[in-house]
Formats: structure tokens, C-alpha cells, sequence
């Protein structure tokens, strides 16, 4: 599986690779505390049935493990489980010269999730704001490569909230592409487009079912929908999953995936976050281009997609957002979108300096 273009910490891929859904053995692990540093063990998460669409009877448990808790002390936490994976998928800060030497004489494309990785996480789903500073270090890093937004947002929604019109857009999970605004010419794809009206129809449904759970709350996101719970007493989880399950048993073309304290309906279609990123990469004429280095940032299930995708093609470099160890096709983490931030402007003055470098060439607009 290892290849030279794929840039893997120095321990190899490792165990910690296994995909989402693939089972394992629940654990509780330690987590990194922003805080206190990369290696500090403070808080606790249990990984049980954190996994993908779980059978009925571990919904609640995958509920519960979705997104971790915040803080909660840890003096027993399992240090060693934390080591282990930490180990396996090291800090992309730490590691940096490793990626930047991957990087040298190579196009770099960057991918970048939204929510948790450019934007914290908040109760708020409208309220999940990028702060300026990011904003202007993405604006920094689409001056030095093309530079992709892939979220689970409607485009036009993730596209207000990062508000730069240079920038490539995947919203719906990648199911609804758009090249930079300057260019009226620039790709589009929307590969679900038939789903529209169902997907319209099941919003109104979801909408009446939920508004008897207090806190529940259902986003239209275009060619997808979100049913969020985080605002949601844990007591009425179990009803609200029930309702969720009830509405999508009378759309089989529709599937039911879960994020972070969400759940998330899309069309059953071959397309996701990773064969959006293959498809920006052919749109830039880097399909079948070896000096191609795509580096993707995201911090969710959804985001695996275009891990695999990396691993598949033996090029580039995931990089998982989580404080938590989490299985992941990752190569690398960071902590958090402060981390993230860190990481595209030492990628950025990295870039400067090394000015002769292929990497330097000018984002080429379709
Ligand atoms: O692919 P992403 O950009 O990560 O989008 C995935 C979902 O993100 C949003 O929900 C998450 O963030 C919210 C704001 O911080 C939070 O309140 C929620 O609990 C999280 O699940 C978005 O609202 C969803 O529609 C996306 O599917």
C-alpha cells in the first residue's frame, strides 16, 4: 500500500488504518488536550459503535459517541492507546518538514472541510462562523495553489460563511461542485440533481416529524439534509432516531449516515467527498499527473471518503482534525482548526521561500 508519493508518517500506516464501519473493538482512549499540548492525557472518549450506519440497536450508543465530549478529567485515561495512535498519525505540525519535503517539486492541491476544521464546532449550526484570521490564511493558501472548500453544507451556505470567490466549492458532500465565481466557464457538477424533489419532499416530512423533539433541528443542505441532535435531550435521542429511521424507510433511494451529533439523509449514489476530489483533480488536468500532491483536511466520517481516496491513488496527504484517537484512513492530525490555521501558513511561508519550486506555479482556473 505504501508508495512513494503517499506521504505516511515515519511509523508506516499502521493498524490505525482501518475504515469506518469496518468494526473493531470498542475502546476508551485518551485525548489530547488543546491546552495542555499534543501529548497531554485530560479527557476521555469512548469509541464504541462510533462507526458508520449502525445496526438498530447500537443507534443510541453511535449517538452518543458521534462527537466527544468537550472535557472531562481523565487521570486513568488509557495514555498508552493515545501514544499508539498518535504515533500512527502524528502531528502534521510536528511532522511538517516531512510533509513540505513530500511537497517540494510537487502541485499541491488543497482540500479543505468546513465545520470542525475551519470553523469550530458550536450548538449553532448557523452560527458556525470562520474567524478572520482563517479566512485570511485560506485566502493566503489559494494564492499559492488551487484550493477546494468540500463540506456537507448547501454550496451557496459554506460559500457565505467563507466568502472568498476564489475558491473551488463541494457542498452536499461533494455532491454539488463549483469552480471560482470569476470564471462564469468554471466546472459545475451535480451529479444528483433527479434527488431535488424528493429531497425537497422529505425536508417538509422531517420538519413536521421533529418539531415535537425540543432542540432537534433539520438543515436543508440542497442535495442533502441534516437532522441535528445536539441540542436535544439525550432522553429523547432513541425517540428522535425512531422518527429519522421512519420517515427514510419510505425512500429507499435515500441513505442515512451519521456526523457529528447529526444525522445526515443523501441519495444512495456512487459519490461522495472522495470522488469529488478525483473529480476537481481531473477538472485541473491532474488526473493522471504524478507530480500531483493533494492534501485534504477534515475532521468527520465523511471526510474517510477522501482518505481512502489518497490511500487508493498513492498520492497525497490526509490529514484528520481530532483531538480523540478515531479510526481514520489519515495519514496525520491536528488538533483542532487553530492547529489547521497554524498549518496553511507555515505551508504558505514554506511555499514563499522555497520560490523556485514547481509547487509555486499559479492556481490554474478552469
Ligand atoms: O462536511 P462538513 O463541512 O464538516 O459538514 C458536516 C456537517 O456540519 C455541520 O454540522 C456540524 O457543525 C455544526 C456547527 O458547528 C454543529 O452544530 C453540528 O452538531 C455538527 O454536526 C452542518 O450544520 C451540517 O449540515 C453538515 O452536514
Amino acid at each position: 500500500m505504501t508508495s512513494q508519493d503517499v506521504v505516511v508518517p515515519e511509523m508506516g500506516i499502521g493498524a490505525g488504518a482501518a475504515m469506518p464501519g469496518s468494526g473493531g473493538t470498542a475502546g476508551l482512549f485518551a485525548c489530547r488536550s488543546a491546552a495542555a499540548g499534543a501529548m497531554s492525557m485530560r479527557q476521555t472518549y469512548h469509541l464504541a459503535a462510533a462507526r458508520s450506519a449502525p445496526a438498530s440497536c447500537t443507534w443510541l450508543e453511535a449517538m452518543r459517541a458521534c462527537s466527544p465530549p468537550r472535557s472531562r478529567g481523565g487521570a486513568g485515561a488509557d495514555v498508552d492507546e493515545l501514544s499508539s495512535w498518535m504515533r500512527k498519525h502524528p502531528s502534521a505540525l510536528g511532522k511538517f518538514e516531512q510533509i513540505a519535503g513530500a511537497c517540494k517539486g510537487k502541485k499541491v492541491v488543497m482540500f479543505l472541510d468546513y465545520d470542525g476544521t475551519l470553523s469550530p464546532i458550536v450548538a449553532n449550526p448557523d452560527a458556525a462562523y470562520i474567524t478572520d484570521a482563517m479566512r485570511a490564511a485560506v485566502r493566503d493558501v489559494a494564492k499559492h495553489f488551487p484550493t477546494a472548500i468540500v463540506s456537507g453544507r448547501c454550496r451557496d451556505k459554506v460559500h457565505n460563511f467563507v466568502g472568498l470567490s476564489e475558491l473551488y466549492y463541494a457542498g452536499s458532500h461533494g455532491m454539488d461542485i463549483k469552480g471560482p465565481t470569476s470564471n462564469p466557464e468554471s466546472v459545475l457538477c451535480q451529479p444528483a440533481s433527479e434527488f431535488l424533489p424528493m429531497i425537497e419532499e422529505v425536508y417538509k416530512v422531517l420538519v413536521e416529524k421533529t418539531k415535537s423533539t425540543p432542540g432537534a433541528m433539520v438543515e436543508n443542505n440542497k442535495f442533502c439534509l441534516s437532522v441535528h441532535f445536539r441540542c436535544v435531550d439525550e432522553k429523547r435521542w432513541n425517540f428522535l432516531a425512531e422518527q429519522v429511521k421512519a420517515v427514510i424507510k419510505d425512500y429507499p433511494m435515500l441513505k442515512l449516515t451519521q456526523g457529528r451529533k447529526v444525522f445526515e439523509l443523501r441519495p444512495s449514489i456512487m459519490w461522495d467527498k472522495g470522488k469529488a476530489l478525483e473529480f476537481l483533480l481531473e477538472s485541473l488536468g491532474f488526473a493522471d499527473c504524478s507530480d500531483v500532491l493533494p492534501v485534504y483536511i477534515g475532521d468527520d466520517r465523511t471526510d474517510e471518503d477522501a482518505f481512502k481516496v489518497l490511500r487508493k491513488r498513492g498520492q497525497g496527504v490526509g490529514i484528520l482534525v481530532s483531538k480523540c484517537p478515531k479510526e481514520t484512513s489519515a495519514s496525520y492530525s491536528l488538533q483542532d482548526p487553530t492547529e489547521v490555521m497554524e498549518f496553511l501558513l507555515r505551508l504558505v511561508e514554506w511555499n514563499r521561500k522555497s520560490s523556485s519550486s514547481p509547487a509555486m506555479l499559479r492556481p490554474r482556473v478552469l
